[in-house]
């Protein structure tokens, strides 16, 4: 059984000035295991965003289904949903909320503190995490007292703490310079290799040459798609750059 499985997913906004319905997703069927590593890219506006909230159950499908460990998501109630995703999801999105009253060592733990997780395990969770993200020195220091990358970075540690099934990241790096996405990308990697599934949305290509598969999205549908494979990172690169001028042209 898939880990996730999306069939014929589409789905429609009513926008409240026209009477014009805009169809972010046409049509996407994909299948997921456990383990994957999967970018999604797509120019602006193709539905990235969108497929990535439903997967989240942040939001429903117009029609289609999408499946998670053979649990239909349209079946779980708001409180069942929530509850799929504090233990299933992790989301490293851009828009990272810290709280300025909590320390960056209590930001990361709150996630583990809400589970009930026993106090002995918080720092055995916290310390290798914090260690990867290069964060150690500045845990005791307060998000406003930090630059805006370790900011992403603290909230990348607080989305992971959880250890959890699958990650949805939304432009992780999008707002971090090479040395910031690097590391993010490393821990992506290395968590990847332990068997968490990561779903990547990324307008970089040197982003997504860190996933194992790339779905290429075009007017809300999968336009194209590529493996890694046993290629170089050279040559992964250079297939990803071509197929992302491919979506531009066809
Ligand atoms: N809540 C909404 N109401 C109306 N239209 C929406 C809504 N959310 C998204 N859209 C529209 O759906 C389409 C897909 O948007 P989406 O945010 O998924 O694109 P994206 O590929 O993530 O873009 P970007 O790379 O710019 O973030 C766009 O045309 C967008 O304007």
């Amino acid at each position: 059984m898939s880990l996730l499985e999306l069939k014929h997913v589409k789905k429609n906004f009513e926008q409240a000035e026209s009477i014009e319905t805009v169809e972010a997703l046409k049509d996407i069927s994909f299948e997921v295991q456990e383990g994957d590593y999967i970018a999604i890219m797509g120019e602006s506006g193709s539905g990235k965003s969108t497929l990535l909230n439903l997967i989240a159950t942040l939001d429903q499908p117009t029609s289609g289904s999408l499946q998670i460990n053979g649990q239909n998501l349209a079946d779980l109630s708001e409180n069942q949903a929530a509850l799929y995703r504090r233990k299933n999801l992790g989301f490293v999105f851009q828009n990272f909320n810290l709280l300025n009253t909590f320390n960056n060592q209590d930001n990361i733990l709150l996630p583990l503190v809400l589970n009930k997780t026993p106090v002995p395990q918080l720092q055995q969770r916290l310390m290798p995490l914090a260690k990867s993200l290069k964060l150690t020195e500045l845990l005791k220091r307060y998000p406003y007292e930090v630059s805006g990358g370790q900011r992403q970075r603290i909230a990348a540690a607080r989305a992971l703490i959880t250890k959890p099934q699958i990650i949805l990241a939304d432009e992780p790096t999008g707002a971090l310079d090479s040395y910031n996405s690097e590391l993010l990308l490393r821990l992506f990697e290395q968590i990847n290799q332990a068997g968490q599934t990561i779903l990547m949305v990324t307008h970089s290509a040197l982003a997504a040459s860190h996933a194992k598969r790339i779905l290429f999205i075009k007017d809300g549908l999968i336009f194209h798609e590529i493996f890694r494979g046993e290629q170089t990172s050279e040559q992964y690169l250079q297939q990803i750059t071509n197929s992302a001028a491919l979506l531009v042209r066809g």
